[in-house]
């Protein structure tokens, strides 16, 4: 079992993880995407178990004492885990396996397993990043003010991963990703900004 096979997506709000996440799902069955616990309130749409597993602050509490999470980390006033079982279960039977997570947790899976891949998912500009947020009208300006500020120190640490996508066309981040997935050689360790 090679850890290689674990590649993290991190990016700021707004940069379109989600979106490329849904379409490497649709383009890609044979790729598995963990699926997060988290303390926040659920967008319209989304479904418990399938974007999220939806969970209150006690219950947040209770997994991190039981040692059940890979890593978790707080953004923009909720918190955020992966869970450890089904990521090790995955591995082992050699699945493609993508963690979508924020900063703070692809440092902690750096340091825990660091043969995953880490790649950022980039904006092609700042401007644009805040017209995608704001374009996605799923929160309230003092919400999307929070999550651009965390976009700020995200946007700081892109030289942290192994790789760097910019997110302009979904369908080209997607090819090059299901690539690194499915063929990691080649991914050098030094950042490259591309597609
Ligand atoms: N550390 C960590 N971050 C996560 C996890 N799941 C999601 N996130 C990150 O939490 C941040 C907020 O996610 P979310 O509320 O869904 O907002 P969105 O990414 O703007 O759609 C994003 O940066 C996600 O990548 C997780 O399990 N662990
Ligand atoms: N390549 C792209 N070009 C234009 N708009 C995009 C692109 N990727 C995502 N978007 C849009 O940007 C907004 C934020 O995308 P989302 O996937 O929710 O971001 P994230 O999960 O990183 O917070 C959404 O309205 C989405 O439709």
């Amino acid at each position: 079992m090679s850890e290689r096979r674990l590649t993290v997506l991190s990016g700021p709000s707004g940069v379109g993880k989600s979106t490329v996440v849904a379409e490497l799902r649709r383009a890609h069955p044979e790729v598995w995407l963990s699926v997060s616990v988290t303390t926040r309130r659920p967008r319209p749409g989304e479904v418990h178990g399938v974007h999220y597993f939806f969970v209150d602050n006690e219950e947040f509490d209770r997994l991190i004492e039981s040692g059940e999470l890979l890593e978790w980390a707080e953004f923009a006033g909720n918190r955020y885990g992966t869970p450890r079982e089904p990521v090790l279960k995955k591995l082992a039977e050699g699945v493609p396996t993508l963690l979508e997570i924020d900063l703070e947790g692809a440092r902690q899976v750096r340091r825990s397993m660091p043969e995953a891949l880490l790649v950022f998912l980039a904006p092609p500009s700042w401007e644009e990043l805040e017209k995608r947020l704001r374009g996605r009208g799923t929160e309230p300006e003092e919400v999307i003010a929070r999550r651009l500020e965390a976009g700020r120190n995200e946007m700081a640490a892109e030289h942290e991963f192994d790789l760097s996508l910019v997110n302009t066309n979904v369908q080209d981040v997607c090819h090059r990703l299901i690539a690194l997935m499915t063929d990691p050689q080649g991914v050098t360790t030094t950042t490259n900004r591309e597609v």
